[in-house]
């Protein structure tokens, strides 16, 4: 390769960056992740983990204003609906807010029989204490203790060495074994906050510490969440960090082994896909992302990740409009447009080539289910650029494709034919996106299935061919006895009106031959007809003055409809 003397390569002309990058660190500096002969690039996703939304808890501590009781209870019954077995329910030592929700479903009957409540406390006695008054009465819980376990952490906020960590983490695991109710099934769950920042020796320490004084077993297992508290590496870094635990951790068969990625560098559903393959077996989240700074990882995402491989989400989001309309009143924050699986524009193609594909797969997709005898919602789905079929969440196909300026033939058609009706043949396809071109480049606008329809009507059916234009005043067609036909009309051109008439094989060549002792030759190249609206609606090519021009007309019948087609392609002759 040809290089500069930079050792750059020519074709690339890029500069160095004027911004501060020295500034930070790779993170391999920072931290060492001991895994070798790695499983999980091998590993494949067969299976749901166990997804525990933490919506009411991480996500709705990152609202400017958090919700209310009412709130968090709408958005409870749409987890324990949408199918979610845990779910973290709240913080309640941080406000009296989250304590009163707590107590509210303890107290409320809200909680049905298969889903367990999480609740969210720091390592502090007192706040251990708060935490279980909040739960007394529920039947079962996870109790989700937490401390931050990273140098930096460790150095600048709380200001403790490893050993002090780990003495707060036992002084308060010991106090939730001694509140912790006989009665109920009250379960126990770690998170070292920042794990991913944490030397992978010693979170396994805390980790294993906890398995054996809480005295986990298969029939009460411990959580360790191991969250990806600022994404800080690439995802296959934190795929390292999960395998290397999942190796390592004491008792592995009475450990729930967790993950709880955030989205710092964007990569939060990635992070989480690589854990599940490296041995994770439950991921904390939120719907749609919501969670501090730029979220925690996207519940719905996942799920319909794995969905769209074939494999059972274990959720239902057959309804997601539903869903993300709840999600949104609650967190009173939008879902973009573009988010994955749910954005209001995410099953919609502008574009020309990309409209085309579609609509040929959707034919195609209804041939195969016909040929299969089943129904368009069971056949398999192969459709280009709509990796799940849209209507699997309650979407319909009338906004898959929309038309602009970027548009081309088969999407005009499409939404032309969903929208109004007309199905274009083929060859004429090219004529209609012209004009819609033209009008959308005009306008810099979309144009709506309502627009089309108007453009197409005042481009075909209604184009009178202004001042020189010719009208069928009058016309009738019989049978002749030698089995031709006979066309006998009054046309008018401007002020002049005269009767004629033409012989044919056909009404429509019957007309032709009107036309032409009218003085109009017109060579009529091809003719579609099709049912429309309780009559007929055709398309007609015809060479009129050397030029291929289309036109198109409804009637009663399909000669009418034809007679008129050709009437609208001699018009559109004359105008063009
Ligand atoms: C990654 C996460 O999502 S962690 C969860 C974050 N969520 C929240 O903070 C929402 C709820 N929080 C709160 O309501 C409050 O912060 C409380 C009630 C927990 C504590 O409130 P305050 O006592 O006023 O302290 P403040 O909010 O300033 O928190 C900082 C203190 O907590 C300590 N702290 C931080 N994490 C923990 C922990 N896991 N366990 C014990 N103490 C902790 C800090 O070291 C600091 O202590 P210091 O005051 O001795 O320096
Ligand atoms: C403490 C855990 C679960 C957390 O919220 C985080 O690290 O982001």
């Amino acid at each position: 390769m040809t290089t500069t003397p930079y050792e750059r390569p020519l074709w690339n002309p890029q500069q160095p960056s004027p911004m501060p990058f020295h500034r930070y660190r790779p993170f391999d500096e920072r931290v060492d992740v001991p895994v070798a002969d790695r499983g999980w690039p091998a590993a494949r996703l067969r299976q749901a983990p166990l997804w525990v939304p933490v919506d009411l808890r991480d996500g709705n501590q990152a609202l400017a204003e958090p919700m209310d009781t009412p709130r968090k209870r709408r958005f409870f019954d749409l987890l324990v609906a949408t199918g979610f077995k845990e779910i973290e329910v709240g913080y309640p030592s941080a406000s009296r807010t989250d304590f009163d929700f707590v107590r509210h479903l303890a107290t409320g009957g809200a909680v049905p029989d298969d889903v367990t409540p999480v609740v969210f406390t720091p390592a502090r006695r007192d706040l251990i204490d708060r935490t279980f008054d909040a739960i007394a009465g529920l039947p079962r819980a996870v109790v989700h203790l937490y401390v931050a376990t990273s140098p930096v952490w460790r150095d600048v906020v709380l200001g403790r060495g490893r050993d002090e960590v780990r003495r707060t983490v036992r002084e308060a695991a010991e106090h939730m074994v001694r509140r912790a109710d006989p009665a109920a099934y009250v379960r126990f769950q770690f998170s070292p906050e920042t794990f991913n920042l944490t030397e992978p020796d010693f979170v396994l320490e805390l980790c294993d510490e906890l398995t054996e004084l809480w005295d986990a077993s298969p029939d009460r297992p411990v959580t360790h969440n191991l969250p990806a508290t600022v994404e800080i590496a690439t995802p296959n870094v934190y795929a390292d960090q999960i395998e290397y635990m999942h190796r390592h951790l004491a008792r592995r068969d009475s450990v729930v082994l967790s993950v709880h990625p955030h989205n710092d560098r964007g990569t939060g559903v990635a992070c989480a896909e690589l854990a599940v393959l490296a041995g994770a077996q439950r991921v904390e989240g939120c719907l749609f992302g919501n969670g501090e700074r730029t979220g925690n990882v996207d519940l719905v995402t996942l799920t319909l990740n794995l969905y769209a491989q074939g494999v059972d989400p274990m959720v239902d989001l057959s309804d997601i409009d539903s869903v993300r309309a709840t999600v949104e009143h609650c967190n009173r924050l939008p879902v973009h447009v573009r988010h994955p699986y749910a954005g209001d524009l995410v099953y919609t193609a502008f574009s020309g080539t990309h409209q085309d594909a579609i609509s040929k797969g959707l034919a195609r997709h209804a041939r195969a289910a016909a040929d299969a005898g089943v129904s368009d919602g069971e056949a398999p789905w192969a459709v280009p650029y709509l990796p799940i079929d849209p209507a699997d969440v309650g979407r319909s196909y009338e906004a898959v494709i929309r038309v602009n300026s970027q548009s081309g033939k088969g999407g005009v058609a499409y939404l032309l034919r969903t929208h109004a009706g007309y199905d274009l043949p083929p060859r004429m396809r090219p004529d209609f996106a012209r004009v819609v071109q033209q009008a959308t480049d005009d306008s810099g606008r979309e144009a709506t299935g309502k627009e089309l329809h108007e453009l197409f009507r005042t481009t075909y059916l209604d184009d009178d061919g202004g001042d020189g234009a010719l009208r069928l005043a009058a016309w009738s067609a019989q049978p002749t006895p030698s089995g031709g036909h006979r066309f006998v009309c009054t046309l008018e051109t401007g002020d002049r009106t005269a009767d004629h008439e033409g012989t044919g094989e056909d009404t429509l060549a019957a007309f032709v031959d009107a036309l032409a002792g009218a003085g109009f030759a017109v060579d009529v190249l091809e003719t579609s007809v099709h049912p429309a609206d309780g009559g007929s609606v055709a398309y007609a090519a015809c060479r009129v003055g050397g030029r291929t021009v289309w036109g198109a007309g409804e009637g009663r019948s399909a000669p009418a409809a034809s007679v008129r087609a050709v009437l609208s392609a001699v018009n559109r002759a004359a105008t063009r």
